[in-house]
């Protein structure tokens, strides 16, 4: 089974914010990625995605991303960023198909996939903020890519959606790589398979998240939180 192996290191400017990272992600396996505010993880998703050139390697299946053209790196990767407000008034269909752009995916399927069908002929900008974050997640999954990256994709939705959104990541995570940042380490903690830890642009702490302990959390976050487990369901108290 193909993996990802990244590699790399990253600067703005002069300025250090990925140093050294290097890790593996595989399919069957939801990697998360957790840190505080600024620890460089949408930095991270940004290189991966090939949105910035980092030093180092991305190898995904034997190909090295980093010198791949745009076209051809967004057959093997779908990224879907923070959610910000749309700028062009397309039709939820419309801007979908945005995605389809370098291999001609399935439109309808990421419509039904992300519960949006209902809704194709509205306009993107009369969505409420969750919807447009689940129109991101379908742009991305009418990509048809191998590798999917997403950047805090349950954080504008309620408990609800967020739900589906995970349920969503569940049943994708065994025919693709799902690497996803989120600030939710309710939602790291119970859904994910594995955890890498960001701080200052370094991997400080990986592994499964039943290890997760508070000294991890307060080491990480500067906060010392309570971790609840009560029947294999994790709470993080802050
Ligand atoms: N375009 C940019 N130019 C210069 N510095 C940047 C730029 N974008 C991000 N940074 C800096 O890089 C560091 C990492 O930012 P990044 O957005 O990757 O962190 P993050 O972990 O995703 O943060 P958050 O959890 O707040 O979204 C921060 O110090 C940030 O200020």
């Amino acid at each position: 089974m193909p993996k990802l192996h990244v590699d790399i290191s990253f600067s703005y400017a002069s300025k250090r914010v990925l140093d050294g990272i290097s890790f593996e992600a595989e399919k069957g396996k939801l990697l998360a990625i957790i840190g505080p505010n600024g620890s460089g993880k949408s930095t991270l998703l940004k290189c991966i995605a090939g949105i910035l050139k980092p030093e180092g390697k991305i190898i995904y299946d034997g190909i090295d991303l980093i010198h791949l053209r745009p076209k051809e790196r967004a057959r093997i990767v779908s990224y879907v960023p923070q959610s910000s407000f749309p700028e062009f008034a397309f039709t939820v269909e419309e801007f979908v198909e945005l995605g389809t752009y370098a291999s001609g995916g399935d439109v309808e399927k990421a419509l039904e996939s992300v519960g949006l069908i209902e809704k194709r002929e509205e306009f993107i900008t009369n969505l409420s903020g969750g919807e447009y974050q689940l129109a991101l997640i379908a742009r991305a999954l009418a990509q048809g890519s191998d590798v999917m990256l997403l950047d805090e994709p349950t954080s504008h939705l309620d408990i609800n959606h967020a739900k589906e959104v995970v349920d969503l990541l569940l049943r994708l995570k065994d025919e693709k790589v799902i690497i996803a940042v989120l600030h939710d380490l309710n939602i790291a903690l119970n859904y994910a398979d594995e955890i890498l830890v960001l701080k200052h642009g370094r991997i400080v702490w990986r592994g499964s998240p039943d290890e997760v302990s508070e000294k991890v959390i307060e080491e990480s976050y500067s906060v010392t939180p309570r971790i609840i487990r009560i029947n294999g369901i994790k709470a993080v108290i802050p």
